[in-house]
């Protein structure tokens, strides 16, 4: 997860993992939007039913905090089976996989988080277990050492990363279903934000959950997170309820952009103003003026100021608009910022 991402920007305490489970749907009926993702999972978790196989293995890719772990969990779910969770960075030995991969049963689910992080060694032994539900183990040590290959029970391999460029090819074609999550749209995240509000039992009106929902930057942690503060101004400076003035005066204290853009989307759009003159600028020169690596503003960063049209990729690089100077308060071809 990227902490940059969520407008709190502290280390959730327990009492907010707790709410964070509570709020995570935990069925394909629950979970709203990315309908052409979730249609094809619906036939394919069906038809694996059905037919009583594991599902094929598994890739969610897209931005942080758009609904990936929660649809690892919900395939589970739906198919019936188990899940046993880990990541990329946390699996750096084959034996630690070794023990997670022989302790699955049958067609249960093996979700990997960040598995552009997983380790060449491990990737490597990940391959034939994927691909023939076959390990090689390694038996008894010394003179006796001795490898033998067990049969592990048919599971779905269920991947998760942010960062899809980052995986090998060899990776990447293992997976026989790979679904790309978008954010999503003011209309859809305002009815996650009353679904969640509805959990949380605290009553709000619609144009507070659309006026939370368009300042969550497309992401449903963000605003379920956004929703969670405001019910703290709503209960302290309110009468427990959210309407729009409380709404409003909360989403002000915290400081949130009337966009939801966060500290890089705003950066980002800064640097390309100031030192490139609104651009176009190449990748690799941004990704070094703010200090973040190419292909994360290109995976996590870029997608959603283009969506909001912030920024525009040329064949020269990227551009900033009018609507990015309007945005920050620049006058374009001014050396100043501020227009007051
Ligand atoms: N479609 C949805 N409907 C309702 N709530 C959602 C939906 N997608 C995500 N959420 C909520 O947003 C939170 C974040 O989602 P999730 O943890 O699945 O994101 P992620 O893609 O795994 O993020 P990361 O890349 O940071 O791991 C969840 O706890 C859940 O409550
Ligand atoms: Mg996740």
């Amino acid at each position: 997860m990227n902490e940059n991402l969520d407008p709190t920007n502290e280390q959730f305490s327990s009492e907010e993992l707790d709410i964070e489970r509570a709020l995570r749907p935990l069925s394909f009926e629950d979970f709203a939007g990315q309908e052409q993702v979730l249609e094809n999972l619906k036939i394919f978790v069906q038809a694996a039913n059905l037919r009583d196989d594991a599902l094929d293995h598994t890739l969610f890719h897209g931005p942080p905090g758009l609904g990936k772990t929660t649809l690892a969990h919900i395939l589970a779910n739906e198919l019936g089976v188990g899940i046993k969770v880990t990541s990329g960075p946390v699996l750096d030995k084959p034996g630690d996989l070794a023990g997670l991969l022989t302790n699955l049963e049958e067609r249960d689910v093996l979700f990997i988080d960040e598995i552009h992080r997983l380790s060449p060694i491990v990737e490597e032994y990940l391959y034939s277990a994927m691909e023939d539900f076959k390990i090689d183990i390694m038996i008894e040590s010394g003179p006796n050492a001795r490898t033998v290959q067990i049969n592990l029970h048919p599971f779905t391999l269920v991947g998760a990363t942010t960062r899809s460029g980052l995986l090998t090819a060899p990776m990447r074609a293992r997976f026989g279903i790979s679904s790309r999550l978008q954010y999503y749209t003011t209309e859809l995240l305002s009815t996650i934000v009353e679904r969640s509000a509805h959990i949380l039992r605290v009553p709000i009106s619609m144009e507070a959950a659309i006026e939370i929902a368009g300042r969550s930057r497309g992401t449903p942690r963000i605003a379920n997170a956004l929703l969670r503060r405001v019910r703290d101004f709503a209960q302290i400076k309110g009468n427990g309820n959210i309407d729009i003035e409380i709404a409003k005066y909360g989403l002000k204290a915290l400081n949130v952009d009337a966009h939801g853009l966060d500290e890089m989307d705003n950066k980002i759009l800064t640097t390309i103003i100031d030192k490139f003159k609104g651009g176009p600028v190449g990748i690799t020169t941004l990704a070094t003026a703010v200090s973040e690596s190419g292909e994360t503003i290109e995976e996590v960063y870029e997608p959603f100021l283009i969506q909001e049209g912030f920024i525009i990729r040329t064949p020269r690089g990227r551009e900033v608009t009018e609507l990015a100077y309007k945005h920050l308060g620049r006058i374009k071809g001014g050396t100043q910022g501020g227009l007051f």
